[in-house]
Protein backbone atom coordinates (compact mmCIF):
# COMPACT_ATOMS: atom_id res chain seq x y z
CA UNK A 1 0.00 0.00 0.00
CA UNK A 2 1.40 3.63 -0.34
CA UNK A 3 1.13 6.46 1.56
CA UNK A 4 -2.18 7.72 0.01
CA UNK A 5 -3.84 4.49 0.92
CA UNK A 6 -2.49 4.29 4.51
CA UNK A 7 -3.87 7.73 4.70
CA UNK A 8 -7.19 6.45 3.50
CA UNK A 9 -7.25 3.91 6.29
CA UNK A 10 -6.27 5.97 9.13
CA UNK A 11 -8.54 8.14 8.66
CA UNK A 12 -11.38 6.32 8.11
CA UNK A 13 -9.94 4.52 11.88
CA UNK A 14 -9.86 8.43 13.49
CA UNK A 15 -6.72 9.59 12.84
CA UNK A 16 -5.90 13.10 12.55
CA UNK A 17 -3.51 13.58 8.87
CA UNK A 18 -1.83 16.42 8.00
CA UNK A 19 0.11 17.09 5.27
CA UNK A 20 3.67 18.77 4.41
CA UNK A 21 3.61 19.62 7.62
CA UNK A 22 6.57 21.69 9.28
CA UNK A 23 8.42 20.16 11.96
CA UNK A 24 9.55 23.57 13.17
CA UNK A 25 5.96 24.16 14.84
CA UNK A 26 6.04 20.96 16.70
CA UNK A 27 9.64 21.61 18.51
CA UNK A 28 10.90 23.44 21.32
CA UNK A 29 13.83 24.62 19.17
CA UNK A 30 11.41 26.04 16.58
CA UNK A 31 13.84 24.15 13.97
CA UNK A 32 12.74 21.66 11.53
CA UNK A 33 11.60 21.69 7.94
CA UNK A 34 8.77 20.15 6.42
CA UNK A 35 7.76 16.17 6.98
CA UNK A 36 5.58 14.64 4.17
CA UNK A 37 2.69 13.27 6.40
CA UNK A 38 2.00 13.97 10.41
CA UNK A 39 -0.39 11.57 12.04
CA UNK A 40 -1.77 12.03 15.01
CA UNK A 41 -3.66 9.14 16.15
CA UNK A 42 -6.31 9.87 18.69
CA UNK A 43 -6.55 6.63 20.59
CA UNK A 44 -3.44 3.83 21.51
CA UNK A 45 -5.58 1.51 19.56
CA UNK A 46 -5.14 3.96 16.56
CA UNK A 47 -1.67 4.64 17.67
CA UNK A 48 -0.43 0.71 17.84
CA UNK A 49 -2.57 0.40 13.68
CA UNK A 50 -0.76 3.36 12.54
CA UNK A 51 2.51 1.91 13.83
CA UNK A 52 1.34 -1.74 11.91
CA UNK A 53 0.71 -0.11 8.84
CA UNK A 54 3.81 1.87 8.30
CA UNK A 55 5.88 -0.62 9.67
CA UNK A 56 4.32 -3.27 7.12
CA UNK A 57 4.68 -1.23 4.29
CA UNK A 58 7.96 0.00 4.74
CA UNK A 59 7.03 3.77 5.13
CA UNK A 60 9.94 5.36 7.29
CA UNK A 61 8.55 6.93 10.71
CA UNK A 62 10.08 8.78 14.14
CA UNK A 63 8.00 9.81 16.95
CA UNK A 64 7.47 13.18 18.70
CA UNK A 65 6.17 13.71 21.94
CA UNK A 66 6.34 17.23 23.17
CA UNK A 67 9.61 18.11 20.75
CA UNK A 68 11.68 19.15 23.84
CA UNK A 69 14.57 17.29 23.12
CA UNK A 70 14.92 17.49 19.09
CA UNK A 71 16.94 18.99 16.56
CA UNK A 72 15.76 18.63 13.65
CA UNK A 73 16.89 19.47 10.01
CA UNK A 74 15.76 22.40 8.14
CA UNK A 75 15.67 20.66 5.01
CA UNK A 76 12.37 18.60 3.95
CA UNK A 77 12.68 14.98 5.58
CA UNK A 78 11.77 12.02 3.52
CA UNK A 79 10.27 10.36 6.28
CA UNK A 80 6.79 10.61 8.19
CA UNK A 81 5.84 11.48 12.00
CA UNK A 82 3.45 9.90 14.50
CA UNK A 83 2.64 12.53 17.08
CA UNK A 84 1.25 11.21 20.62
CA UNK A 85 -0.23 14.81 21.40
CA UNK A 86 -3.61 12.62 21.60
CA UNK A 87 -2.46 9.85 23.97
CA UNK A 88 -2.83 11.73 27.00
CA UNK A 89 -5.42 8.99 29.43
CA UNK A 90 -4.79 8.74 32.99
CA UNK A 91 -5.67 6.02 35.00
CA UNK A 92 -5.29 6.28 39.17
CA UNK A 93 -5.59 3.70 41.69
CA UNK A 94 -4.86 4.16 45.58
CA UNK A 95 -2.62 0.91 46.86
CA UNK A 96 -1.88 -0.69 50.38
CA UNK A 97 -4.29 1.61 52.38
CA UNK A 98 -3.98 4.65 50.63
CA UNK A 99 0.03 4.68 51.30
CA UNK A 100 0.46 4.14 48.02
CA UNK A 101 -0.10 5.65 44.83
CA UNK A 102 -0.25 3.94 41.06
CA UNK A 103 -0.69 6.09 37.86
CA UNK A 104 -0.94 4.33 34.82
CA UNK A 105 -0.44 6.57 31.45
CA UNK A 106 -0.72 7.31 28.07
CA UNK A 107 2.90 8.20 26.07
CA UNK A 108 1.91 11.61 25.38
CA UNK A 109 0.87 12.58 28.91
CA UNK A 110 3.38 15.74 29.65
CA UNK A 111 5.73 15.32 32.50
CA UNK A 112 4.72 18.33 34.27
CA UNK A 113 1.20 17.17 34.35
CA UNK A 114 2.23 14.09 36.12
CA UNK A 115 4.16 15.76 38.68
CA UNK A 116 1.54 18.50 39.37
CA UNK A 117 -1.35 15.28 39.62
CA UNK A 118 0.64 13.24 41.94
CA UNK A 119 1.95 15.68 44.02
CA UNK A 120 -1.27 17.74 44.35
CA UNK A 121 -2.61 14.53 46.06
CA UNK A 122 0.14 14.06 48.26
CA UNK A 123 2.18 11.71 47.02
CA UNK A 124 5.64 12.14 47.05
CA UNK A 125 8.52 10.82 43.93
CA UNK A 126 7.72 13.26 41.11
CA UNK A 127 8.76 16.87 42.38
CA UNK A 128 12.35 16.30 40.30
CA UNK A 129 10.45 16.66 36.96
CA UNK A 130 7.53 19.05 38.14
CA UNK A 131 9.35 21.57 35.22
CA UNK A 132 11.22 18.98 32.82
CA UNK A 133 9.22 20.07 29.92
CA UNK A 134 7.85 16.83 27.44
CA UNK A 135 6.18 13.48 27.46
CA UNK A 136 6.49 10.46 29.55
CA UNK A 137 7.35 8.72 26.44
CA UNK A 138 10.12 11.00 25.61
CA UNK A 139 10.89 10.93 29.32
CA UNK A 140 11.27 6.83 29.39
CA UNK A 141 12.93 7.26 26.17
CA UNK A 142 15.67 9.30 27.40
CA UNK A 143 15.08 8.53 31.39
CA UNK A 144 14.63 12.00 32.19
CA UNK A 145 15.89 13.25 35.28
CA UNK A 146 16.73 16.73 37.53
CA UNK A 147 17.96 17.71 40.55
CA UNK A 148 18.98 14.20 41.78
CA UNK A 149 15.88 12.15 40.60
CA UNK A 150 15.45 10.02 37.50
CA UNK A 151 11.98 8.46 35.56
CA UNK A 152 13.78 5.00 35.98
CA UNK A 153 13.05 5.45 39.80
CA UNK A 154 9.24 5.86 39.78
CA UNK A 155 8.70 3.62 36.51
CA UNK A 156 6.96 0.00 37.75
CA UNK A 157 6.25 -1.44 34.00
CA UNK A 158 5.89 -0.56 30.44
CA UNK A 159 3.35 -1.34 27.67
CA UNK A 160 5.23 -1.64 24.48
CA UNK A 161 4.80 -2.18 21.06
CA UNK A 162 7.55 -4.29 19.58
CA UNK A 163 7.95 -3.28 15.86
CA UNK A 164 9.71 -6.78 15.27
CA UNK A 165 6.82 -9.18 15.80
CA UNK A 166 4.18 -6.65 15.83
CA UNK A 167 2.81 -7.49 19.50
CA UNK A 168 2.09 -5.61 22.82
CA UNK A 169 4.04 -6.44 25.54
CA UNK A 170 4.92 -5.43 29.13
CA UNK A 171 7.90 -4.70 30.07
CA UNK A 172 9.02 -4.44 33.93
CA UNK A 173 11.40 -1.58 35.00
CA UNK A 174 14.51 -4.17 35.10
CA UNK A 175 13.77 -4.82 31.56
CA UNK A 176 13.89 -1.42 30.69
CA UNK A 177 17.61 -1.23 30.77
CA UNK A 178 17.33 2.51 32.33
CA UNK A 179 21.11 4.34 32.94
CA UNK A 180 22.21 8.17 32.26
CA UNK A 181 20.02 9.70 30.05
CA UNK A 182 19.68 6.02 28.10
CA UNK A 183 16.84 3.13 27.88
CA UNK A 184 16.07 0.14 25.77
CA UNK A 185 13.67 2.91 23.66
CA UNK A 186 16.60 4.30 22.17
CA UNK A 187 18.32 0.89 20.09
CA UNK A 188 15.76 -1.26 19.65
CA UNK A 189 12.27 -1.51 17.65
CA UNK A 190 10.01 -0.85 20.81
CA UNK A 191 7.46 1.75 21.06
CA UNK A 192 5.96 2.93 24.43
CA UNK A 193 2.65 2.82 25.02
CA UNK A 194 1.72 3.72 28.39
CA UNK A 195 3.45 3.59 31.56
CA UNK A 196 2.50 2.38 35.51
CA UNK A 197 4.61 4.64 38.11
CA UNK A 198 4.12 4.36 41.37
CA UNK A 199 4.60 6.91 44.72
CA UNK A 200 4.77 6.93 48.34
CA UNK A 201 2.52 8.66 50.11
CA UNK A 202 4.59 12.25 50.92
CA UNK A 203 4.26 15.19 53.41
CA UNK A 204 1.84 17.61 51.27
CA UNK A 205 4.31 20.50 52.77
CA UNK A 206 7.81 19.11 51.80
CA UNK A 207 6.32 18.14 48.23
CA UNK A 208 5.57 21.84 47.56
CA UNK A 209 8.88 22.97 49.20
CA UNK A 210 10.40 20.97 46.52
CA UNK A 211 8.29 21.97 43.76
CA UNK A 212 8.98 26.04 44.78
CA UNK A 213 12.72 25.38 45.12
CA UNK A 214 12.90 23.27 41.90
CA UNK A 215 11.01 25.61 39.97
CA UNK A 216 12.88 28.44 40.75
CA UNK A 217 15.94 27.28 40.19
CA UNK A 218 14.79 26.25 36.82
CA UNK A 219 13.53 29.81 36.47
CA UNK A 220 16.37 31.34 37.40
CA UNK A 221 19.35 29.04 35.85
CA UNK A 222 17.87 27.55 32.92
CA UNK A 223 16.70 29.62 29.50
CA UNK A 224 13.22 28.31 29.64
CA UNK A 225 11.74 31.22 28.15
CA UNK A 226 13.73 31.05 25.06
CA UNK A 227 13.65 28.47 22.51
CA UNK A 228 16.20 25.18 22.81
CA UNK A 229 16.56 21.48 23.53
CA UNK A 230 17.46 21.62 26.74
CA UNK A 231 20.56 20.42 27.81
CA UNK A 232 22.74 20.29 24.71
CA UNK A 233 25.40 18.03 26.02
CA UNK A 234 25.51 14.75 28.17
CA UNK A 235 27.47 15.49 31.48
CA UNK A 236 30.43 13.21 30.20
CA UNK A 237 31.36 12.20 33.69
CA UNK A 238 29.53 12.80 37.24
CA UNK A 239 31.26 15.84 38.58
CA UNK A 240 32.05 17.10 34.87
CA UNK A 241 29.90 19.94 34.77
CA UNK A 242 29.31 20.92 30.72
CA UNK A 243 27.91 24.68 31.80
CA UNK A 244 30.65 25.07 34.12
CA UNK A 245 33.85 24.34 31.55
CA UNK A 246 31.82 25.98 28.64
CA UNK A 247 31.64 29.30 30.89
CA UNK A 248 35.33 28.72 31.09
CA UNK A 249 36.43 29.07 28.25
CA UNK A 250 34.85 32.21 27.74
CA UNK A 251 31.71 31.15 25.30
CA UNK A 252 28.70 32.48 27.48
CA UNK A 253 26.82 34.18 24.22
CA UNK A 254 28.97 33.22 21.34
CA UNK A 255 27.00 32.75 18.31
CA UNK A 256 26.76 31.20 14.77
CA UNK A 257 23.98 33.02 13.31
CA UNK A 258 21.02 33.05 15.62
CA UNK A 259 22.71 29.79 17.41
CA UNK A 260 23.80 31.14 21.00
CA UNK A 261 25.63 29.70 23.78
CA UNK A 262 23.18 30.57 26.49
CA UNK A 263 24.56 33.35 28.76
CA UNK A 264 22.27 32.26 31.31
CA UNK A 265 23.25 28.54 31.54
CA UNK A 266 26.31 27.77 28.90
CA UNK A 267 25.06 24.44 28.60
CA UNK A 268 22.21 25.35 26.88
CA UNK A 269 21.90 26.62 22.80
CA UNK A 270 19.15 28.87 21.93
CA UNK A 271 17.65 30.16 19.05
CA UNK A 272 17.47 33.46 18.90
CA UNK A 273 14.84 33.58 16.23
CA UNK A 274 15.77 32.07 12.87
CA UNK A 275 18.53 29.74 13.64
CA UNK A 276 19.25 27.14 11.08
CA UNK A 277 19.57 23.40 11.91
CA UNK A 278 23.41 24.09 10.06
CA UNK A 279 24.05 27.05 12.81
CA UNK A 280 23.18 24.94 15.44
CA UNK A 281 25.02 21.95 14.40
CA UNK A 282 28.68 24.48 13.52
CA UNK A 283 28.06 25.46 17.23
CA UNK A 284 28.12 22.23 18.49
CA UNK A 285 30.98 21.15 16.91
CA UNK A 286 32.80 24.41 17.99
CA UNK A 287 32.29 23.53 21.73
CA UNK A 288 32.69 19.86 21.26
CA UNK A 289 36.29 20.62 19.48
CA UNK A 290 37.21 23.67 21.99
CA UNK A 291 36.45 21.47 24.75
CA UNK A 292 38.46 18.54 23.87
CA UNK A 293 41.87 20.70 23.14
CA UNK A 294 40.93 22.29 26.88
CA UNK A 295 39.94 18.92 29.04
CA UNK A 296 40.41 16.65 26.48
CA UNK A 297 37.08 15.50 26.80
CA UNK A 298 34.73 13.87 24.38
CA UNK A 299 31.04 15.68 24.72
CA UNK A 300 28.49 13.70 23.29
CA UNK A 301 25.07 15.59 21.99
CA UNK A 302 22.08 14.91 24.18
CA UNK A 303 18.70 15.56 22.31
CA UNK A 304 18.11 13.22 19.52
CA UNK A 305 19.36 14.87 16.05
CA UNK A 306 16.75 14.13 12.84
CA UNK A 307 18.01 14.96 9.78
N1 LIG B 1 15.88 17.65 32.38
C1 LIG B 1 15.40 18.63 31.64
O1 LIG B 1 15.26 19.76 32.08
C2 LIG B 1 15.02 18.37 30.20
C3 LIG B 1 14.87 17.09 29.78
N2 LIG B 1 14.48 16.80 28.49
C4 LIG B 1 14.29 15.39 28.17
O2 LIG B 1 13.77 15.10 26.94
C5 LIG B 1 12.49 14.41 27.03
C6 LIG B 1 11.78 14.82 25.80
O3 LIG B 1 10.39 14.47 25.80
P1 LIG B 1 9.52 14.83 24.53
O4 LIG B 1 9.62 16.27 24.25
O5 LIG B 1 8.17 14.28 24.76
O6 LIG B 1 10.23 13.96 23.40
P2 LIG B 1 10.56 14.39 21.90
O7 LIG B 1 9.30 14.68 21.18
O8 LIG B 1 11.61 15.44 21.92
O9 LIG B 1 11.15 13.04 21.33
C7 LIG B 1 12.43 12.60 21.72
C8 LIG B 1 12.63 11.16 21.28
O10 LIG B 1 11.77 10.34 22.04
C9 LIG B 1 11.31 9.27 21.25
N3 LIG B 1 9.91 9.03 21.62
C10 LIG B 1 8.96 9.94 21.96
N4 LIG B 1 7.82 9.32 22.30
C11 LIG B 1 8.07 7.98 22.19
C12 LIG B 1 7.27 6.80 22.41
N5 LIG B 1 6.00 6.86 22.80
N6 LIG B 1 7.86 5.58 22.20
C13 LIG B 1 9.15 5.50 21.79
N7 LIG B 1 9.93 6.57 21.56
C14 LIG B 1 9.39 7.79 21.77
C15 LIG B 1 11.48 9.64 19.77
O11 LIG B 1 12.24 8.58 19.20
P3 LIG B 1 12.50 8.29 17.63
O12 LIG B 1 13.37 9.39 17.12
O13 LIG B 1 13.23 6.99 17.67
O14 LIG B 1 11.19 8.18 16.93
C16 LIG B 1 12.27 10.94 19.82
O15 LIG B 1 13.48 10.92 19.14
C17 LIG B 1 11.98 14.89 28.33
O16 LIG B 1 11.01 14.13 28.89
C18 LIG B 1 13.28 14.82 29.08
O17 LIG B 1 13.69 13.49 29.22
C19 LIG B 1 14.28 17.76 27.56
C20 LIG B 1 14.45 19.08 27.90
C21 LIG B 1 14.85 19.48 29.25
C1 LIG C 1 18.04 20.35 31.11
C2 LIG C 1 18.31 19.06 31.21
O1 LIG C 1 18.61 18.44 32.40
C3 LIG C 1 19.53 19.10 33.29
C4 LIG C 1 18.83 19.30 34.62
O2 LIG C 1 17.71 20.13 34.48
C5 LIG C 1 19.87 19.95 35.58
C6 LIG C 1 19.30 20.17 36.99
O3 LIG C 1 19.30 18.99 37.71
O4 LIG C 1 21.01 19.07 35.70
C7 LIG C 1 21.68 18.79 34.48
O5 LIG C 1 22.19 19.99 33.89
P1 LIG C 1 23.70 20.42 34.24
O6 LIG C 1 24.58 19.21 34.16
O7 LIG C 1 24.04 21.57 33.38
O8 LIG C 1 23.57 20.81 35.76
P2 LIG C 1 23.31 22.22 36.47
O9 LIG C 1 22.87 21.89 37.85
O10 LIG C 1 22.44 23.10 35.66
O11 LIG C 1 24.78 22.84 36.50
C8 LIG C 1 25.85 22.13 37.13
C9 LIG C 1 26.88 23.10 37.67
O12 LIG C 1 27.38 23.90 36.60
C10 LIG C 1 27.36 25.28 36.97
N1 LIG C 1 27.17 26.11 35.77
C11 LIG C 1 26.06 25.90 35.01
C12 LIG C 1 25.86 26.70 33.91
C13 LIG C 1 26.81 27.70 33.59
O13 LIG C 1 26.69 28.45 32.61
N2 LIG C 1 27.91 27.82 34.37
C14 LIG C 1 28.10 27.05 35.47
O14 LIG C 1 29.11 27.20 36.14
C15 LIG C 1 26.21 25.38 37.96
O15 LIG C 1 26.34 26.50 38.78
C16 LIG C 1 26.30 24.07 38.70
O16 LIG C 1 27.20 24.17 39.76
C17 LIG C 1 20.73 18.18 33.50
N3 LIG C 1 21.41 18.00 32.22
C18 LIG C 1 22.13 16.89 31.97
C19 LIG C 1 22.71 16.81 30.61
O17 LIG C 1 22.30 15.97 32.77
C20 LIG C 1 18.23 18.15 30.06
O18 LIG C 1 18.52 16.97 30.23
O19 LIG C 1 17.90 18.60 28.94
Amino acid sequence: MDLEGICKELYILGCEIRKDEYLKNHTSFRIGGKTPYMFFPKTKNVFVETLILLKRNNIPFKIIGGGTNLIVTDYDVDFVVLSTKYLTGIKEEFLSDRQKLLVETECGVYLASLSYLVSERGYSGLEFACGIPGTVGGALYMNAGAYDGEIKNIVLEAEVFDLSDMKVKKFRNEELEFSYRKSIFQDSPLILLSSKQVFNKGNVYEIKRKIEEFSSKRLNKQPIEMPCAGSIFKRPKPDFYVGTAIESLGLKGYSIGDAQISSKHAGFIINKGNATFNQVMALIDYVKKTIKEKYQVDLTVEPEIWK
